[in-house]
This record gives structure tokens, C-alpha cells and sequence, in this order.
């Protein structure tokens, strides 16, 4: 059995073991202390950050622990507990546990999915991928076996799930350890935001707690330790604060969650990624699949920033990271590829209306399929298929072999856009 800091287990009843937006890591909005800026600690592998004057480091309260059964706490409660919770026996739930650092409501929103705890998604086939070093990029994943367009490569419950904004946590920190008013308001979010990390890395297991304190930190200098392992290795998830979104709605930014896995968080970087993360709620675990066809041996790349943007932008947006992307849309980058990238939306949106004509006409010139094959051409090579216009130019392109009467071409893309709308779709949860 795996050993759990602070776990209490002697209350938590034995349970069935107990998820859609796609997610992109992103940056923890937390207004970091100007003391630390510039200090010079260590990159990532320090619990102790070194309390400012003022804060009480002292062993927590044992009311911090919360293995909860409980679906009704307080608008304002802070909990931070291990998800799915261990059976009464004490032994773990089989696909592993996550502490996730969450406002009460969203907990018990959580817990009273009915398809909560679901044990996590499978791939159909295993050991689909390898960690190992990627040269010039620290560690990395690679594929060991051909993997198609659409298949889940593996799914892991995270290390860490966390609320994307640090803000709103102050208040009814029931952890805080400040004893101080004199912090100004940011630099009391960022130290109380490391501690309840603290608090969440104390009740891991051995093995959790060492291989959170392994992944990279691109904010060494920056950030606190373990914020700082949450800023270069989270990705956002699907679940947010209050009320779920309107279906193709999202949570606003502030409002999210993020997840720090283990294997999910060695995958690096490129501007034309061949795999996508999703998180599914009802089982609480990440699921990362391919999209598009990988040989093996490649290396699995995700996208760390919106593709939508040009290179410039993207350098911009890569900078907290601590590294500058050298994939070849980066490399090759001119005017008219920053044009696509900014303008791949409309451009899929006109054709769009046009192929609305185009259906209705009583005949139709297949030369209206040339500036839409070019566009998917353009837009494979500029690595755009995650973006959801991606899907829906195969969609255009489908209907509009169809209309031409070119039935396998037309099957051709149906199963494309199927096997990518596929994804993160056993997800009914919303
Ligand atoms: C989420 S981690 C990815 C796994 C990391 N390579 C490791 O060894 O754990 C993000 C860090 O990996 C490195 N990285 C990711 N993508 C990269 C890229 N395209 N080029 C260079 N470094 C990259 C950077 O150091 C970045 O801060």
C-alpha cells in the first residue's frame, strides 16, 4: 500500500472507485512577492522557501486534512483533499489519487457527479509511450509503437489539481499561516498559495511527492518552489468555479482549474503538436491523444500557448517558460504564415458561408475544392489542427465532395474529423 502523508482513513466509507474542454497550460495568475524576484533558489526541488518575516511556519492543523465525504460545504470554505478517497480498508483506488486544492462548492460539485468516481479511461493498447531525454529540451515523451489520429495514448490522475487564479483564495484561507498584516496583497496570495501547495505535496505519497519535486521549473527565480512547478508544468482542465458554462461555453480563466501530471507534464513543447490534453471529470484524471497519425519513436509534443497568434505573439507567450521554440513553423515563419495563424478562423468562417451556396447550387465546378484544400494543407503544415476551425474545414470539405459525388473522398474526411471530434467525448458529464 502506498504510504500517504496525513491521511486519515479510519472515517472515509469504502467507495465505488469514483470530467470537456481541451486543455492548454497556461500561466498561474499570482502577483509574486518583489522579494523574490530576485532570489536565488534553487529551480524547483526546495519545500521550504524561506517565510518572510511574519508568517508562522509551523506544523499545520490537523483540521487542514480533509478526506471528505461531505457535498455540502460553504461558499467560502478552502479545502485540500485526496480525490478519489482511500476505501475504508486504507487501501488506494487502483488508478491512483489526486490532491486537489479546491473551493468547497466545486468539490462537492464534483462529488455529486452521477458517474463520479469512474475508474480512468484506458488506451486499447499499453505502454504506448516512453520518458526519455529529448535533446536540447531536459526530459520528453516518445511514442514506441505507431499511434492514429484520435487514439488515447495514455491517462493518469494528476499529481496536483489547483484553482488557476490565486485572488479569491485569500480571504477564507482556513490553512493560512500569516500572522502578519503587514504583506501587501499580492505577496499574501503568493505565500499563502505556496503553502496550501505545500499542504497538498505533504499528504501525496513518497513516490507523488518525489516526482512532483522532480518536474522542471522554468521559475526558479520568479516564484515560489512548488508554484513554480504548478506555472511550467499546469494545464488547464474543464473544471471551474459556480455554474457549468452553457454547452461550447467555457469558465472564464480565473474561474479554472489546473492539473500537474506526472507523465503529462514531460511532454514538450512545439507550434505544431501532435497530441492534445483533455480532462475528464468523472473519472478526475488527464487524457492525452494523438492528433495526428505518430510513427514510433517520435516524440509526443503538445502546444504550451494559442496557436492563433503570430510567431512573434507566441514567443511572447513561451517566454515564462525559459525557452525559445525552434520547431520549424517558428523557424520558417514570414508574414503570410502570421497572416494564416491570425486569420485561420474568418478565413474557414468565409468558406463556411460560401459552401452554403454551394450545397444549394444545381451543379457545382469541383475547382471550388481547390482554396479549401489548400487552406488544410496550409494549415496541417502550420501545425492548426487543434484548432477547433481545423475541424470544421474538414466538415466543409466533407459536404462539399459529397455534393460532388466523390463518396469515398467525402468518407475519407468523415472519419478524420470524427476520430478528432472523438476526443475528450466520453466525457458526459456537462
Ligand atoms: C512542462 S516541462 C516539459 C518537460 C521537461 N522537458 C522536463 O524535462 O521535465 C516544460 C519545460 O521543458 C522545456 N521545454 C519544453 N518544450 C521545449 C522546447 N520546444 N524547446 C526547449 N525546451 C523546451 C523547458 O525547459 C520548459 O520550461
Amino acid at each position: 500500500m502506498m504510504k500517504r502523508g496525513f491521511l486519515n482513513t479510519s472515517k472515509v466509507k469504502k467507495q465505488p472507485l469514483y470530467g470537456r474542454t481541451q486543455s492548454q497550460p497556461h500561466q498561474l495568475e499570482i502577483e509574486e512577492p518583489v522579494e523574490t524576484r530576485n532570489s536565488s533558489k534553487s529551480l524547483g526541488r526546495e519545500v521550504d522557501a524561506g517565510h518572510p518575516e511574519g508568517v508562522v511556519a509551523g506544523p499545520l492543523p490537523s483540521s487542514t486534512i480533509e478526506n471528505s465525504l461531505r457535498t455540502d460545504h460553504a461558499e467560502d470554505t478552502i479545502l485540500v483533499s485526496t480525490i478519489p478517497l482511500h476505501f475504508e480498508d486504507g487501501s488506494g483506488d487502483p488508478d491512483g489519487h489526486s490532491e486537489w486544492i479546491a473551493r468547497g462548492p466545486t468539490y462537492d460539485k464534483i462529488l455529486k457527479l452521477p458517474s463520479f468516481p469512474s475508474p480512468i479511461p484506458k488506451p486499447r493498447r499499453h505502454n504506448m509511450y516512453v520518458v526519455k531525454p529529448s535533446r536540447g529540451m531536459g526530459l520528453g515523451v516518445f511514442a514506441t509503437c505507431d499511434i492514429e489520429a484520435g487514439e488515447l495514448i495514455f491517462s493518469e490522475r494528476p499529481l496536483l489539481v489547483y484553482p488557476s487564479a490565486a485572488a479569491p483564495l485569500e480571504a477564507s484561507n482556513p490553512y493560512s499561516r500569516l500572522s502578519s498584516t503587514k504583506k501587501t496583497s499580492g505577496q499574501k496570495e503568493a505565500i499563502e498559495y505556496e503553502q496550501l501547495a505545500e499542504v497538498a505535496l505533504e499528504r501525496m505519497t513518497e513516490e507523488g511527492r518525489a516526482a512532483y519535486l522532480s518536474l522542471a521549473n522554468a521559475h526558479g527565480r520568479d516564484s515560489r518552489p512548488l508554484v513554480g512547478i504548478i506555472k511550467t508544468n499546469g494545464y488547464l482542465t474543464n473544471i471551474g468555479d459556480g455554474p457549468d458554462p452553457r454547452p461550447g461555453g467555457d469558465y472564464a480563466h480565473a474561474r479554472k482549474y489546473g492539473a500537474v501530471c506526472e507523465i503529462g507534464a514531460r511532454i514538450n513543447h512545439s507550434c505544431s503538436p501532435n497530441v492534445t490534453f483533455w480532462f475528464n471529470r468523472s473519472s478526475f484524471s488527464m487524457q492525452v491523444s494523438a492528433i495526428k497519425d505518430i510513427k514510433g519513436g517520435q516524440e509526443f509534443f503538445s502546444s504550451y500557448c494559442r496557436l492563433d497568434q503570430s510567431a512573434a505573439k507566441r514567443k511572447v507567450a513561451l517566454a515564462p517558460y525559459g525557452f525559445e521554440c525552434k520547431c520549424p513553423v517558428c523557424v520558417h515563419a514570414i508574414p503570410a504564415t502570421d497572416q494564416l495563424h491570425e486569420e485561420f478562423p474568418a478565413r474557414v468562417q468565409r468558406f463556411s458561408e460560401l459552401s452554403k451556396g454551394w450545397i444549394r447550387a444545381p451543379r457545382l465546378d469541383a475547382s471550388v475544392l481547390d482554396p479549401l484544400l489548400q487552406l488544410e494543407k496550409d494549415a496541417i503544415k502550420e501545425g492548426l489542427i487543434p484548432e477547433p476551425p481545423y475541424r470544421r474545414l474538414l466538415g466543409i470539405i466533407e459536404v462539399v465532395y459529397a455534393k460532388l459525388g466523390m463518396r469515398e473522398k467525402a468518407g475519407h474526411y468523415t472519419e478524420i474529423r470524427c476520430r478528432l471530434n472523438a476526443i475528450g467525448e466520453d466525457d458526459k458529464t456537462r
